[in-house]
């Protein structure tokens, strides 16, 4: 072995020369003065044994310093600021960090910095968040404590009404004058008792066939005691036989009362009246008027000529003429406008109002849940309340295992060993368990439950399950699944499925479900979580009990002896069976032979099937049945109501049709840019193409809030990716806006929004989404240019020509692409082009436009990089003045 150069053995050792030489000093007492000296072999390798371990630490220590220079792993990053990794990943999502994150990523300070701003950030919303929350839960809780006192003034005043002696007489004007004042949910909470009680028992056993309408005449006053209440009360229930009294409905029981009550009147009444009627002869005409009698009119929002005529106690052709004098000329048993009969019936002296469909329940459907389950309580009879089976919805992201869930639950089903399997699909399906307990789910696509059936006021699911892939985590529609339970006030049971495959990391999925505020039950949260496998099967059962110990929380309870209420959840037109729906049966029990009401149609049980095919005579509580009978296909997610009579379901029928005029006219109204200006409560519902541009919308938006003090923003869904029809009815149903960020909505998606007035606003830009957010928030939107969507074409090729450039062969999809249009390409949902068609062709032709179904060559402006798939879509910028 040679002798080495003293500066060359520095470097290896990674010193000056001069270190070197001081070492060498220490060890052999020899000294060296230049650089050049060489050293010998025996001294070289007694530094290599000093030196050497310690230089190694030396350098370990130089590339630690250098990696700290560099930055931190986010694993230590997590540890020296104690938060969780899941947030600091997110943070750095969030500021747009490009490449693969995970615990060892390494950031730099200045990034760390900022990944502390975002955390530091994040805390602040979301205290702000649960303050709002809190806040909103206190409005409700308000809210809550008004209607109660609501309610309790619409008890007293029916009590009022009830032990009330015949009002006094009042003078027309008087009354007039007082009407305005009147509160209006006294209007709505009209009890029957109240509007029948003084109908002269003849017309009551008359009209049975006929609308509820009542007429109240009072010519004086009269002492309470005069009405010989108890015995005639007594009396009418003695004539009622045993079973009848059980069945009545409490629309039956208060014609009852009204009856017994007029019962006792009526005779005094009549003759009050000729008492009255020769005094009033001799008085003079000023004083007869000044006593003119109070005359109430309750109209039925359904009513012919005739109906009013007898109501008003007029000549049908009195009536006649009245409609004349307005210019409506109608036939004696032509329904005439509610609106139009009390005008005539006020010009005739009356105090009239409209009687809304089915009232009662009206009023009750407007309550909060819990009030609305304790007055229907209060309504149902002691006794006759049974449990019914609870209805889950099973929701998760595709391919998360939702099929293969109900399928293996629908094996445990222990009817099906008893009467055979299900054998034909109608949209839901009641399973029984070994224990005896019954579960239905519902067979259609999750969201539906929340988006289809909830925009039409239905909420049917009382349980949601929601599937969670343990090798795949939560996903978009995970999310989205989470809000639309969320916003729809149902509890959640979580399914972490697939834990038999080897990837699955249960614990993975809890932590970020815990980020959307699905905490488990083992970490003090009060989300069922339950591990299964809907392959093998395993904890399904496990899962089943779950969702039975949920539902025995909800206390789902109903009443078999009354007249079915349900909603359909499915409907087609077969070529042979006509139209048919599968119906929920929500409360009550249906028989074959039944009139019902479902949406703006009605029909007669003529037959109905369980899931199994079986024919069935009746069906109770939480069974889903298929029903025959359907004089038009009714609508997923429409009421279905049994009526006592073929007229009562086809009148409802005709009155719900009317409704869906009104109903149109609501969704005219829903919120727009528009209208934005003086609401309290703004719904949003942001997507964007990536997470940055998300947090970076949703904090502007926030503190827009913040800016008007009295406009509340809420955000109800955000998420990455194109605008779905699934946004759009969660939109519809929550009467929000949809803001769009360098993403489209999809063809579904653009449809539902048209069809439900949802507004969507595509931007490109923060700062001009921000602007006209609070420009439409001050009233203040300029004229502006409003894109209009012309139509979308596919790319199906690819041709790429020398010197020319990119054509995309193309077929066109919906509506038109015009040349001189602009024009944006969309891919997966994301834009990646906006910009003006270049050319447009057909079989090299230059046309000016191509309709849907043609195949036509599109080239853009200075952009080549289209590809297969790709949707181009056309539009035009017009101007539009904004209110
Ligand atoms: N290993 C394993 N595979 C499963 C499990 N559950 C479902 N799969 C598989 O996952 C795939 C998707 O399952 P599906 O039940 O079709 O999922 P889905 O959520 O209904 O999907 P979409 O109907 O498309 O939304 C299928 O290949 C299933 O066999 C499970 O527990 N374990």
């Amino acid at each position: 072995m040679s002798k080495v150069k003293i500066s060359d053995l520095a470097k290896e050792f990674g010193m000056t020369w001069k270190q070197l030489a001081e070492e060498i000093h220490n060890l052999t007492g020899e000294t060296v003065k230049s650089p050049s000296t060489k050293i010998d072999e025996e001294v070289v390798s007694l530094l290599r044994d000093v030196l050497g371990e310690s230089t190694v630490l030396v350098e370990e220590e130089q590339e630690e310093k250098k990696e700290e220079k560099k930055g931190i792993k986010l694993w230590d990053l997590a540890h020296e600021i104690d938060v969780p990794i899941e947030d600091i990943k997110e943070g750095l999502k969030a500021l747009g960090f490009e490449g693969e994150i995970d615990s060892f990523t390494v950031v730099e300070e200045s990034i760390v910095e900022k990944i502390k701003e975002y955390l530091k950030e994040k805390e602040k919303r979301e205290e702000e968040k649960k303050k709002e929350e809190e806040k909103l839960k206190k409005e409700k809780e308000a809210e809550k404590e008004l209607k109660k006192k609501e309610i309790e003034r619409k008890k007293e005043f029916k009590a009022k009404l009830e032990e009330r002696p015949a009002p006094k007489v009042e003078k027309k004007e008087k009354i007039e004058a007082k009407r305005p004042e009147k509160p209006k949910t006294e209007k709505t909470v009209k009890p029957r008792e109240e509007k029948q009680k003084v109908e002269p028992v003849e017309k009551i056993e008359k009209k049975e066939e006929k609308p509820k309408k009542k007429i109240e005449k009072v010519e004086r006053p009269k002492p309470v005691e005069e009405k010989p209440k108890v015995e005639e009360k007594e009396g009418t229930r003695e004539k009622l036989p045993e079973k009848e009294k059980i069945k009545l409905s409490k629309e039956e029981k208060a014609e009852l009362e009204a009856l017994k009550k007029l019962m006792g009147a009526q005779p005094k009444k009549k003759k009050k009246k000729k008492k009255k009627e020769k005094e009033e002869a001799r008085k003079p005409e000023a004083e007869k008027k000044e006593e003119e009698e109070l005359k109430i009119a309750i109209i039925p929002e359904v009513i012919t000529v005739r109906e009013l005529a007898d109501l008003l106690n007029l000549p049908v052709n009195q009536i006649m003429a009245d409609l004349l004098q307005k210019g409506i000329l109608a036939t004696v048993n032509q329904t005439i406008d509610p609106e139009i009969a009390l005008q005539i019936a006020e010009e005739h002296g009356f105090l009239a109002e409209i009687q809304k469909e089915g009232e009662e329940v009206s009023i009750v459907e407007e309550l909060p849940e819990e009030e609305k389950a304790k007055i229907l309580e209060e309504e149902e009879e002691e006794g006759e309340l049974v449990e019914r089976p609870p209805v889950v919805t099973v929701m998760g992201h595709v391919d998360h295992g939702k099929t293969t869930l109900l399928d293996t639950i629908r094996k445990t089903d222990v009817a099906a060993r008893e009467k055979g399997g299900i054998t034909q699909h109608i949209g839901a399906y009641k399973i029984k368990l070994p224990n005896g307990k019954e579960i239905t789910f519902l067979d259609t696509p999750g969201h539906e439950a929340f988006t289809t059936l909830r925009a039409r006021g239905s909420k049917v699911a009382d349980i949601a399950v929601l599937v969670v892939a343990a090798d795949d985590g939560v996903k978009p529609q995970t999310v989205e699944a989470i809000n639309h339970a969320k916003n729809a006030g149902v509890p959640i049971i979580v399914a972490i499925n697939k834990i038999d495959k080897p990837g699955a990391d249960p614990e993975r999925v809890k932590r970020e479900l815990s980020q959307y505020g699905l905490i488990p039950e083992e970490w003090g949260g009060d989300t069922i979580m339950v591990p299964v496998s809907a392959k093998t099967g395993q904890n399904v059962e496990e899962l089943l009990e779950n969702i039975l110990l949920v539902a025995e929380i909800l206390d789902l309870k109903a009443n078999p002896n009354k007249p079915a209420v349900g909603t359909v959840i499915e409907s087609k037109l077969d070529p042979k069976k006509g139209a048919v729906a599968t119906i929920l049966i929500e409360n009550g029990t249906l028989h074959q032979g039944d009139y019902f009401v479902a949406g703006y149609t009605w029909g007669k049980v003529r037959a109905m099937f369980d899931e199994r095919g079986n024919q069935l005579k009746e069906a109770g509580p939480g069974t889903p049945v298929e029903i025959l009978g359907f004089n038009e296909v009714p609508q997923a997610g429409d009421k279905f109501i049994v009526k006592k009579t073929e007229r009562e379901a086809r009148q409802l029928a005709e009155l719900r049709k009317r409704k869906r005029e009104e109903e149109l006219l609501a969704k005219k109204a829903r919120l727009h840019f528009e209208n934005l200006a003086g609401q309290k409560e703004i719904n949003i519902i942001v997507k964007a193409d990536v997470q940055g541009s998300l947090e970076a919308i949703i904090k502007s938006l926030e503190e827009l809030s913040e800016k008007f003090e009295d406009v509340s923003i809420n955000v109800i869904h955000s998420g990455i990716g194109g605008i779905t029809e699934s946004d759009v009815m969660l939109a519809a149903a929550s009467n929000a806006i949809i803001l769009g960020f360098n993403v489209r909505p999809d063809a579904a998606a653009r449809k539902a929004a048209e069809e439900e007035n949802v507004d969507i606003r595509i931007y490109s830009i923060i700062y001009d989404l921000v602007e006209d957010m609070e420009k439409a928030l001050k009233g203040m939107l300029e004229p502006v240019e409003r894109e209009q969507f012309l139509g979308t074409c596919e790319v199906k090729q690819i041709f790429r020509i020398k010197g020319v450039g990119t054509v995309a062969g193309c077929l066109v999809t919906e509506g038109v692409i015009r040349r001189n249009a602009k024009a944006r390409l969309v891919r997966d949902g994301v834009v990646i082009y906006d910009g003006e068609i270049a050319s447009l062709k057909r079989f090299k032709e230059d046309v000016k436009e191509v309709a849907k179904g043609y195949e036509c060559g599109v080239m853009l402006k200075d952009f080549n990089d289209v590809k297969p798939g790709d949707i181009i879509e056309s539009y035009e910028i017009v101007q539009e003045r904004q209110e």
